[in-house]
């Protein structure tokens, strides 16, 4: 029998009982559905990652939808305990969802929602913070100042690496990656190689139109290439960042070999998911490559780090923040809880998961539809001709 768990309720006589697994930024996703009669429960229980077991007793007997986190385990138990409840809607709070077993979610016919676009800015500037942060040796040097070490300004003190005329690395030229990409190429004129299983058009567009604005300007124009493998990517680049999901394609994608096709004062940015690199490899590489950093917000076994990586100079660490802007935060609150709300009920799938700004819009009401459904298709939801 599993324990109960802690919870908060919003409208209590509300026909339809949704449940968040966790407090979420803003009021706006909490209004939205009490507007449209929804009861809304929050688990308040002082426990930062919840089990299979506290999410069945919160789906309880009787549960229209689910709200969860990219740290809980959404496979067979939890569809079938949904299912059981009545339920047909989840929605990850995360565009990421590879904490979902999607096709369990379809035996049981359960729409899986998750939160594009709204995190794309955010999750790039976190990237280019990083980028900037390794390549300038920021936390190295604040924890000198911090130490009481400061002498007076010396000619070899934290020297790093100049950006301008470098060139960038992208692997996975989706939607965070290009934006990454432009913020890189636009605001430190690096020139781009990306690799992507497919053509990123609008950012070749993008990058070929800078160039040219550059050199009208009597100025050193940036370029592109489109890499035909990663490894040639890795070769030559000067600064790299991972945006691609993790699938069985991208799992260790970075491993030893591809370490050591890297320059020795790389930069490697991971803002994607941590087990797209293999991070035991990474510390022995970091520890015999001192001029070699990284920048990572996310790791193999999160919360954990693998041993060593802790006691890096060369690496920064920040706890899975990419996303962790108010307006982003508060954004994907919003989609998760109208993917939910949108298949209780029963909306068309917005047609173009891209572009989600319509349901954004905090003066004027959302429309008729799951902001963002991945297995629409599977599960046979209409599209909205919105
Ligand atoms: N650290 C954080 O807080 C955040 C992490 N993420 C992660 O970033 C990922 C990407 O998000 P978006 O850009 O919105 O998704 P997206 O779907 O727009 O982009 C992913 C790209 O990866 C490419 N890709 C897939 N397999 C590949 C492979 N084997 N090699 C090279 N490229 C490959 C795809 O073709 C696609 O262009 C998410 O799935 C999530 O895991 C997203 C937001 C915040
Ligand atoms: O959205 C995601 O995939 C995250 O990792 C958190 O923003």
């Amino acid at each position: 029998m599993a324990k109960p768990v802690q919870i908060e309720v919003w409208n209590p006589n509300g026909k339809y009982r949704v449940v968040s697994t966790k407090p979420m930024p803003g009021t706006r996703w909490i209004n939205l559905l009490i507007q449209q009669d929804c009861r809304v429960e929050i688990c308040t229980q002082n426990k930062t990652i919840l089990s299979v077991e506290d999410i069945i007793a919160l789906i309880g007997d009787n549960c229209d939808g689910v709200i969860g986190q990219l740290t809980e385990d959404w496979g067979d138990a939890l569809f079938s305990a949904l299912s059981k409840a009545g339920g047909k809607a989840f929605s990850n709070m995360a565009v990421g969802y590879n904490n979902v077993d999607v096709n369990a979610a379809n035996r049981y016919g359960v729409a899986v929602g998750n939160t594009p676009g709204v995190l794309t800015e955010t999750t790039a500037e976190l990237a280019a913070t990083l980028s900037v942060a390794a390549a300038r040796r920021i936390v190295e040097a604040d924890e000198f100042m911090r130490g009481g070490l400061y002498e007076g300004w010396l000619p070899h003190l934290f020297v790093g690496n100049l950006l301008k005329g470098q060139t960038v690395g992208v692997i996975g030229a989706g939607r965070i990656g290009s934006a990454y990409a432009r913020m890189m190429v636009e605001g430190f004129k690096m020139n781009l190689i990306y690799y992507d299983l497919y053509q990123a058009t609008r950012l070749e567009k993008f990058v070929t139109a800078y160039g040219q604005f550059l050199k009208a300007n009597g100025e050193q124009p940036v370029t592109w290439k489109r890499a035909s493998s990663m490894d040639e990517v890795l070769r030559e680049a000067d600064v790299i960042s991972l945006h691609p999901v993790l699938d069985k394609t991208t799992y260790h994608l970075v491993n030893k070999e591809s370490l050591a096709v890297m320059k020795k004062e790389a930069i490697l940015v991971n803002c994607s998911r941590g087990p797209v690199i293999d991070e035991v490899a990474l510390v022995e590489h970091l520890k015999a490559n001192p001029m070699f950093r990284v920048g990572l917000d996310v790791f193999e076994d999160e919360p954990y780090m693998k041993p060593g990586l802790a006691d890096m100079k060369n690496a920064i660490v920040v706890p899975h923040i990419a996303s962790a802007s108010k307006w982003t935060r508060e954004g994907m609150a919003t989609l998760a809880a109208l993917n939910v709300l949108g298949k209780i009920k029963g909306y068309p799938i917005w047609s173009n998961p891209n572009s989600v700004e319509a349901f954004l819009d905090e003066n004027s009401p959302p429309p008729a539809a799951c902001p963002s459904i991945v297995n629409a298709k599977a599960i046979g939801l209409p599209v909205s001709k919105l």
